[in-house]
């Protein structure tokens, strides 16, 4: 028999993301979890479904991506009982920081991490709010192995299916809000 499913396993959580048109340049729908982090059971639901995914990965560090990768990751870290190190855009780390160029769709952007981050051989798990193209995870990972990481996985709370992102990873990849057009 299957289990019946609680209230927060049927939450519907696209219900709390906000579209706006046209941001940040004119034809990019953006997909806005603001709406998502002011709805306590709502946030609490995707931090919820978001552990119990990474969890199963036996992850002994979690890595964020700056900005937005910094939200899930921070209290997963605290829900799952594990330290958190973040990636930050180019001059943003003090200390001995290791670098990832990276092209972006006009032009470069680079990734840092602090070059102590990651203990050599540490199971990690990148965590970013959403993945579109997959270039900004890509250049994560790449970076996460040049410290020594085994990343054994990818985590987002929004897919853009579309875009297949997911097919530039080449790490298990998970998502909890999934839109396919
Ligand atoms: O899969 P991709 O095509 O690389 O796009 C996804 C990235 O874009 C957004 O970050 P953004 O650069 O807007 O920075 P922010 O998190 O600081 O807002 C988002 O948070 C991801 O990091
Ligand atoms: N459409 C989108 N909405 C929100 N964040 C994004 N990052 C890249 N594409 C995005």
């Amino acid at each position: 028999m299957r289990p019946i499913p609680s209230d927060s396993d049927t939450m519907d959580l696209k219900r709390v993301i906000r579209n706006i048109p046209d941001f940040p340049k004119p034809g990019i729908l953006f997909y806005d979890i603001s709406t998502l982090l002011a709805d306590a059971p709502a946030w609490k639901e995707t931090v919820r479904r978001l552990a119990n995914r990474v969890r199963a990965y036996q992850p002994d560090l979690l890595v964020g991506i700056e900005s937005r990768g910094f939200l899930s990751a921070a209290p997963l870290a605290v829900e799952l009982g594990l330290g958190f190190a973040m990636i930050r855009k180019r001059g943003k780390l003090p200390g001995t920081t290791i670098g990832h160029d990276y092209a972006l769709e006009y032009g470069e952007d680079r990734v840092e991490i602090q070059a102590d981050a990651v203990k050599h051989g540490q199971r990690v798990v990148l965590l970013d709010d959403l993945l579109a193209t997959g270039g900004t995870a890509a250049a994560g990972i790449t970076l996460l192995r040049s410290v020594g990481a085994e990343v054994v996985s990818a985590a987002f709370i929004i897919e853009l299916a579309f875009l297949r992102g997911r097919e530039r990873l080449d790490v298990a990849v998970d998502s909890i809000i999934t839109y396919d057009e």
